[in-house]
């Protein structure tokens, strides 16, 4: 640790617990140093604006002294751009109403790259709060060869500098240290941020590279490896096969590495079905549990494998460092519609769900852009959508290969993920017209070096991602479930009836209802009944059919998986009718509440359900009319 003598201001010792914030440039390493100081599990990838709000935690030192800490979205300079960064100079610059500045900046560099992060260490430092510099992923700097000398820095700089590995077990230890170093501390207050002009950023650039010319050597190899990589992975031809072989091979994988785990899942469930009927006398209670619970979240809870494949891939594609890369592969394609690279990121994580990608449009600098993006993210398909498809595509597409290798059902998924961006695409280019056309901005993107995705990382991902699958099967699903169960089963059937009763049920009386508006896109009342929960969120769907089919089959039958009832039950213009829909229909309520916010205008989420819902029964009316007349029903 470099050591400095720090003048003691003349302030009042501080009464509250002291808050650290972290800052830094984007991907420099703050959210995984945050999570090896709280134990937290915040969301930690290899590329810029993965953090997009402040994020709060404590720990306490070795000495025994508490801290409050917070997690911020990066930023290149305090001069915010995109709304995220302005969060960050927001809070460091104590502008945030009813927040105290931060006592201590914990300013996080890559030590690999310090040319760029230590022109934000010294605008930061101009605020003039107690700081320490953490040069991290020291790790990857030694294996560089680039050696910095952290008491010159120091010196230079005027604060204590650490060096840590953040992804270490350990790696923090350093730094823990000099905030013992500093203690006590006294009440701060930042100086006024003051507006930066042309000759203060010249200023500060001649600052840096004197600086830079006293601490540290020259790298011996500056990512020679990365450079090798881009020049394939960027290349202008087999760049962009390289991406269509790698979601093509992602979606191979959904069908054919998940039929093993989701085999055991399902004889699991029907097994606990089976039980369940043999030790229970018929009545209410037994069709609760067996049609209702079972039938209905059961049939859910099938799809975690696919869920937890496609994310193993996402999450290896977001650690390594290649999703900026495919931004810029695909800046040229989405300047087509209007939209800028930028978009990309915010795009992708729709696919796990639309909320974190509406709100990852904070990283988009142009207004326009950004609002564009909020209303095209839920038509990508989001990971709710993924059980519905499997579940017809398992019902309706034969499990054959194609052209010997590949997949026939992952195929139709691959369509159907492409029929979502490809429409994305359109809504873009039509909303950029007639929103005015502006000019397109250049796309400027820092590409990180590509390292090995950390397994940890990985686990904890994937673990994450399983219990956020679980908890809404256990929670919301299973409410609506036993709701939908309700409804489904009074009042009983009539004397002489000739239907089963959930026909005569209330759920029935809807469903029916319902029918007259969507019996021409090729819709029963089975498909009606369960469209209404499945508004709340779309796997919920599945859930819903699972238990009106289970309702609906007579007598002693044993329960049988959901997936041959429809295969039985419909006609395939049905079933591509109601993939159709589900491409585009916004059956999320939460998606409408976060758009709601994040545009702080009832205005777009309104529109936003509209032009959905339109396209929904469009697109559906088409596949079903279209399919009727080529194959028959
Ligand atoms: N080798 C190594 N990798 C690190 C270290 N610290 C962070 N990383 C990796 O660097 C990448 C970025 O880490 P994050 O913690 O997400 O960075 P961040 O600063 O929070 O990024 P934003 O939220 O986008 O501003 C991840 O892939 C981490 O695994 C380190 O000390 N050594
Ligand atoms: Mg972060």
């Amino acid at each position: 640790m470099g050591a400095v003598d720090i003048a003691v201001p003349q302030a009042p010792l501080l009464s509250r617990t002291p808050m650290v914030a972290l800052l830094g440039n984007p991907n420099c390493g703050k959210t995984a140093l945050f999570n090896r100081l709280t134990g937290a599990r915040q969301k930690v990838a290899n590329y810029a604006g993965v953090t997009i709000e402040r994020k709060e935690g404590s720990f306490s030192s070795p000495a025994g002294h508490g801290f409050r800490v917070l997690d911020l979205p990066g930023a290149y300079s305090l001069s915010a751009h995109t709304p995220d960064e302005a969060i960050t100079r927001d809070v460091v610059a104590g502008l945030r109403a009813g927040e105290q500045s931060p006592d201590v900046v914990v300013c996080v560099v890559n030590a690999t790259n310090l040319r760029l992060n230590l022109r934000l260490v010294l605008e930061i430092k101009r605020l003039g709060l107690p700081m320490i510099l953490a040069l991290n992923m020291v790790d990857v700097a030694k294996k560089r060869g680039i050696e910095i000398d952290a008491d010159r820095l120091a010196q230079e700089l005027g604060m204590p500098v650490v060096e840590t590995v953040a992804v270490q077990a350990g790696g923090e230890k350093s730094l823990l240290r000099a905030l013992d170093a500093m203690w006590p501390l006294h009440e701060s207050a930042p100086q006024p941020l003051a507006a930066i002009d042309a000759v203060g950023v010249e200023e500060t650039q001649r600052e840096v590279r004197r600086i830079l010319a006293l601490v540290s050597s020259d790298a011996r190899d500056t990512g020679n490896l990365t450079e090798k990589i881009d020049n394939v992975v960027l290349h202008p031809v087999l760049g962009p096969v390289i991406l269509a072989v790698l979601m093509f091979l992602v979606f191979q994988a959904v069908f054919s590495w998940a039929n093993v785990p989701m085999d055991m899942i399902k004889a699991g469930v029907d097994g606990v079905g089976t039980m369940v009927k043999g030790a229970m006398a018929d009545g209410l209670l037994r069709s609760l549990l067996v049609e209702g619970i079972l039938g209905g979240a059961g049939s859910v809870l099938v799809f975690l494998p696919q869920i937890l494949i496609l994310f193993f891939f996402i999450l290896i594609l977001e650690d390594c460092g290649y999703l900026p890369r495919a931004a810029f592969l695909l800046d040229r394609l989405m300047g087509g519609v209007g939209l800028s690279g930028r978009a990309f990121i915010p795009l992708l994580s729709s696919f796990a769900c639309a909320i974190p990608g509406v709100m990852a449009a904070r990283t988009i600098q142009n207004p326009r852009d950004r609002l564009v993006t909020i209303m095209i993210a839920p038509l990508m398909t989001c990971s709710a959508r993924l059980p519905v498809y499997a579940l017809i595509i398992a019902a309706f597409i034969p499990e054959r290969e194609v052209y010997g290798f590949m997949s026939l059902q992952g195929l139709v998924l691959f369509v159907l993920y492409f029929a979502g961006i490809a429409s994305a695409m359109a809504v873009a280019y039509v909303m950029k017209r007639t929103m005015g056309a502006n000019s397109k901005q250049p796309l400027m993107l820092e590409l990180p070096a590509y390292h090995w995705p950390h397994m940890q990382n990985l686990a904890l991902g994937l673990w994450e991602r399983c219990k956020i699958f679980l908890s809404r099967v256990g929670t919301i699903i299973l409410t609506l479930m036993v709701l939908l169960w309700f409804l489904s089963s009074f009042p009983g059937a009539p004397e002489g009836a000739t239907h089963p009763p959930i026909y005569y049920s209330l759920a029935g009386i809807l469903g029916r209802g319902l029918e007259y508006v969507f019996a021409p896109i090729g819709f029963n009342w089975q498909i009606c009944i369960a469209l209404v929960p499945g508004l709340a969120a779309r796997e919920v769907a599945v859930g819903a059919l699972g238990t009106v089919y289970a309702l609906s089959q007579s007598g002693e039958e044993l329960a049988q998986s959901l997936t041959p009832i429809i295969a039985g039950s419909w006609t395939l213009p049905t079933a591509l009718s109601l993939l159709a829909w589900y491409v585009f229909a916004p059956q999320c309520m939460s998606t409408l509440s976060v758009v709601r916010r994040e545009t702080n205008s009832i205005r777009y989420p309104l529109m936003m359900a509209g032009y959905m819902f339109a396209l929904a029964y469009t697109a559906s009316f088409l596949t079903y009319r279209i399919s009727l007349f080529l194959i028959g029903g």
